[in-house]
């Protein structure tokens, strides 16, 4: 489905129904998102507050194509200005859309096996920028694929050393890092390619303080660029500093 969206809007959700279905409890049902609803312009962050368990990383999964809703609309005004309802796309939109136009920071890292940091940075870059395809180029020449891993393996440089990761863990898999080098993978990954709608589900639950107004800044810095945000923040201090308003799930 295709929609005109006023055009400051890039997301508007409109009473979302959400529940898991518990089959090893007979079928029962739990709902947890019941007739959700909220807007996000470009350069907004909308926070969401509540007490535990009421849904609020739910509805974040929802935005990211993890959980399949189960009644309402998830519209959201793609690069070109046309509206998509995320709700009824299909898996290859949702790949698009997780490679070009929604990023989403969860509070734990999942990378692959054996990937060295700087990869799992660098390569949401490449799949966003891929290797120029060249007609009638020899297939087995690697030069633009290389090309191409180049440049998004020094954006992610870039991001790892803004975020103070010590050099001589780039070239590692992060399965050992601690909780806090892990974090800050995770953030250069959402941030190293710049998303219309980011989704940050406690970005900086363990970070320093320095660490954590680096963050603020990076969030500032996506917005200011007119990404819409949506974010669950239980710091409140990071959460005054870059929340425009909240949305309270009670
Ligand atoms: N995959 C799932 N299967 C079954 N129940 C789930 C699933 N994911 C979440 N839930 C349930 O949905 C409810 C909402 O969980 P959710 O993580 O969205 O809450 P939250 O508001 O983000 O909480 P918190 O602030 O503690 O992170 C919880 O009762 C949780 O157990």
């Amino acid at each position: 489905m295709k929609r005109d969206l006023d055009l400051d809007l890039v997301l508007d959700v409109r009473d979302v129904h959400k529940h898991f279905t518990l089959h090893l409890r007979g079928g029962l049902q739990l709902p947890v998102l019941r007739g959700v609803s909220l807007q996000v312009a470009g350069g907004e962050c909308v926070a969401l507050v509540g007490p535990s368990g009421r849904g609020k990383s739910t509805l974040m999964k929802c935005l990211y194509g993890s959980y399949a809703v189960n009644a309402g609309a998830l519209w959201l005004r793609r690069g070109d200005g046309e509206g998509l309802d995320l709700a009824s796309a299909s898996p290859q939109t949702w790949v698009a859309m997780r490679r070009r136009e929604i990023a989403y920071v969860s509070q734990f890292l999942r990378a692959l096996p054996r990937q060295a940091a700087l990869d799992v940075v660098a390569e949401r870059r490449l799949q966003a920028h891929p290797a120029e395809v060249i007609e009638g180029a020899d297939p087995l020449d690697d030069g633009p694929y290389l090309a191409a891993l180049d440049t998004a393996r020094d954006a992610a440089r870039l991001l790892l050393a803004r975020l103070n990761l010590p050099e001589s863990l780039w070239g590692l898999p992060p399965a050992t890092f601690s909780g806090g080098e892990q974090q800050r993978v995770n953030i250069a990954r959402g941030f190293v390619e710049p998303a219309r709608l980011l989704l940050l589900d406690e970005p900086t639950a363990s970070l320093d303080a320095g660490n954590r107004r680096i963050v603020i800044d990076l969030i500032r810095e996506a917005k200011a660029a007119g990404a819409a945000v949506v974010g669950i923040f239980h710091d409140e201090e990071v959460r005054d500093a870059v929340a425009d308003r909240c949305v309270h799930f009670d």
